[in-house]
């Protein structure tokens, strides 16, 4: 115990050795946060607004944050649709999958995370760009 207390505090001692990234970040009310402002900044782009005709605005929030916090180690089970399936039919090209990527970027940024955390953030999405990005001839 002491040495935990040492080497990182208490909470270090009690959960595991380091805290994920989601715990760092000050968890889902942090995402919720980035993702509310996110959403509203990525439905207000003229480059991508008219993609989400029609979607909730406070749907996408909540999915965002659900699955941010499930790939960044947090407790949460992401309940939506695969990205492959939610995304497949609508030609979604790298620049557009990019332009969403700044918009996160930033509001991470105005809510205040670290230029660290900012990029393990948007290092978890990452992978998800393949099933996201329509690609022409790939199946
Ligand atoms: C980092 C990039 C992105 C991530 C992490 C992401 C993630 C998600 C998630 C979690 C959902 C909710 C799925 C559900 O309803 O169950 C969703 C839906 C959707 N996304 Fe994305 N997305 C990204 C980029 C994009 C881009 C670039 C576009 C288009 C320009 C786009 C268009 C949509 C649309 C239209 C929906 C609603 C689908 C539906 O209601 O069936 N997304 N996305």
């Amino acid at each position: 115990m002491i040495l935990c207390l040492l080497a990182g505090g208490l909470m270090a001692c009690q959960n595991s050795p380091q805290p994920s990234l989601y715990e760092e970040i000050g968890g889902t009310q942090t995402l919720d946060k980035v993702f509310g402002l996110a959403v509203n900044r990525i439905y207000n782009d003229p480059r991508l607004g008219p993609h989400f005709e029609g979607v909730p605005r406070n749907h996408l929030r909540k999915m965002l944050t659900e699955q941010t916090c499930a790939l960044i180690g947090g407790p949460c089970t992401y309940t939506g649709k695969s990205m492959q399936e939610s995304h497949q039919e609508r030609n979604v090209t790298t620049a557009e999958f990019y332009a969403v990527v700044e918009h996160v970027q930033q509001a991470m940024r105005l809510i205040g995370l670290s230029y660290q955390q900012e990029n393990r953030v948007l290092a978890a999405l990452a992978p998800l760009k393949r099933d996201i990005v329509y690609q022409a001839g790939q199946e």
